[in-house]
């Protein structure tokens, strides 16, 4: 099978007017990666996803979003995004899940009030898949930080979109619903064939779930299979340096 590109980087350059962040950036997602991108604080992740959400526009080369300049790219919900913050609901906010993740439908229908019996099963189809079926009428202020990012999975998932960006999702959640949460990954990509970009700091968690791995700080350092990332990382002694070898290295991980 030929597998598409999702998302093409191909040689971006970007500053925030004088600060530079990055800098001859390639990379490629391709239909069904599970891919993980890492990188320490600051080295250029969210300007990146940025870039692939057609948010900001590199100073320099191209980019290119299911095959087509991203510039006239209009399919948008192809592609489903769930920020850093989206589990830091106070409790008590007013709205339940079915609420929740009808919002992820806007785009598509306009005002929910006008939700027909198609989009009502494509609510729960979503909320199904993250199963959270059991607290359909519950607020999601009330819920755990595990169970509201299953919510905003769900959000996203709802216009079936082919990829889903994931802004470190872990944040702030405890270690039982960490593992449950990267089964879920797990089914999304496998069974229902989502294409996943996952964004962290946290390279050893992420690495044993990936597929792919890519290490930006400022450029990308490494990007390829999880197994080739892993034999290289043991010959580099990688492993609990990577933190201090991303900040530190601007020549690529061979200077370790
Ligand atoms: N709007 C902005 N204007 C100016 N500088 C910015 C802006 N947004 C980010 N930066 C700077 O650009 C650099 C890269 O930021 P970015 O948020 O892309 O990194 P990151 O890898 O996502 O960081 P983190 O892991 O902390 O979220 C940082 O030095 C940051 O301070």
């Amino acid at each position: 099978m030929i597998r598409e590109n999702y998302v093409t980087l191909d040689h971006i350059t970007f500053a925030y007017g004088r600060r530079p962040v990055l800098s001859d950036v390639s990379l490629t997602i391709k239909q069904g990666d599970f891919l993980g991108l890492v990188g320490p604080n600051g080295s250029g992740k969210s300007t990146l996803i940025k870039m692939m959400l057609g948010l900001l526009q590199p100073n320099d080369g191209a980019v290119r979003v299911f095959d087509e300049p991203i510039d006239s790219f209009q399919q948008w919900d192809r592609i489903g995004y769930v920020s850093q913050k989206a589990n830091s609901f106070s409790s008590g906010f007013p709205a339940t899940v079915y609420e929740v993740v009808s919002m992820g439908l806007f785009g598509k229908i306009g005002l929910f009030r006008f939700m027909k019996k198609k989009h009502k099963e494509m609510v729960y189809r979503a909320i199904e898949q993250v199963d959270m079926m059991d607290y359909l009428y519950e607020n999601i202020g009330e819920l755990s930080g595990g169970q509201q990012q299953r919510v905003f999975i769900a959000r996203a998932l709802v216009s079936e979109p082919d990829l889903l960006i994931l802004d470190e999702p872990t944040v702030g959640i405890d270690a039982k619903s960490v593992a449950s949460f990267y089964e879920l990954l797990h089914t999304l990509n496998r069974d229902l064939g989502k294409t996943l970009l996952l964004i962290s700091h946290d390279i050893g968690a992420m690495t044993d779930h990936v597929n792919k791995v890519a290490c930006l700080n400022r450029t990308i350092h490494f990007h390829g299979k999880t197994e080739e990332f892993a034999a290289k990382k043991n010959k580099l002694d990688f492993y609990g340096h990577d933190v201090h070898l991303l900040t530190h290295s601007h020549e690529g991980v061979h200077h370790a």
